[in-house]
């Protein structure tokens, strides 16, 4: 499952990149990562109680795909604030854009907000595969991602120093959606 799951993300990935007219030089904008894959399981709440399960992040790998045993749970939050319960359907999976990505893309790509709220009588398991970058990768955006339109938003940074960072005390008191902000934002912007 894990060599389908690296298939669907590298698909993925392959239709971004297609996506900003970087087809014809994939190889070298695509990140090269191995991929974690970790079980979750969350117990139901106390009857009649909506609980939390997960609290509220954006990924640090650079994308998650997510599928669950149809017990939903996952919730999004939109640009009004408002949180949306995301009922996958049995097939289906979840692709979620993380903080480097974001990076990546110069910004097109948000990374969303999303937590874990269970409610009802029945425990939930779901699977993540984190796409994490193989050791000393830089995320970078592609050139043809920046112009006048589109000034540099983030400076070019070492994924692991980032990924460390975000774990470590001093980012503990920053929200998580911010922490890309915190860590690698160039204010003002830079045009090429
Ligand atoms: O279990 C889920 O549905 C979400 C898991 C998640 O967001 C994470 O592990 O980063
Ligand atoms: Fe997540």
């Amino acid at each position: 499952m894990a060599t389908q799951i690296e298939e669907l993300n590298k698909l993925i990935w392959l239709m971004l990149i297609d996506s900003y007219g970087l087809g014809e030089k994939w190889e070298s904008v695509m990140i090269n990562y191995k991929t974690l894959v970790r079980f979750m399981k969350y117990m139901a709440p106390p009857p009649e109680e909506y609980e939390r399960g997960l609290f509220a992040h954006t990924d640090k790998p650079v994308s998650t795909i997510i599928c669950d045993d149809h017990v939903s749970g996952l919730e999004i939050k939109v640009n009004d604030g408002q949180w949306i319960k995301l009922s996958l359907s049995p097939s289906s999976f979840c692709f979620v854009v993380g903080d480097p990505l974001k990076a990546w893309s110069n910004g097109r790509l948000k990374a969303v907000n999303h937590r874990v709220m269970m409610s009802g009588d029945k425990d939930r398991f779901s699977l993540a595969a984190f796409a994490i970058p193989v050791e000393g990768t830089i995320i970078k955006a592609p050139e043809e991602l920046i112009d006048e339109q589109h000034p540099q938003l983030y400076k070019d940074f070492n994924f692991m120093d980032f990924f460390l960072f975000a774990f470590s005390d001093p980012a503990k008191h920053i929200d998580s959606g911010e922490q890309l902000q915190a860590y690698a934002s160039l204010s003002p912007p830079i045009s090429h």
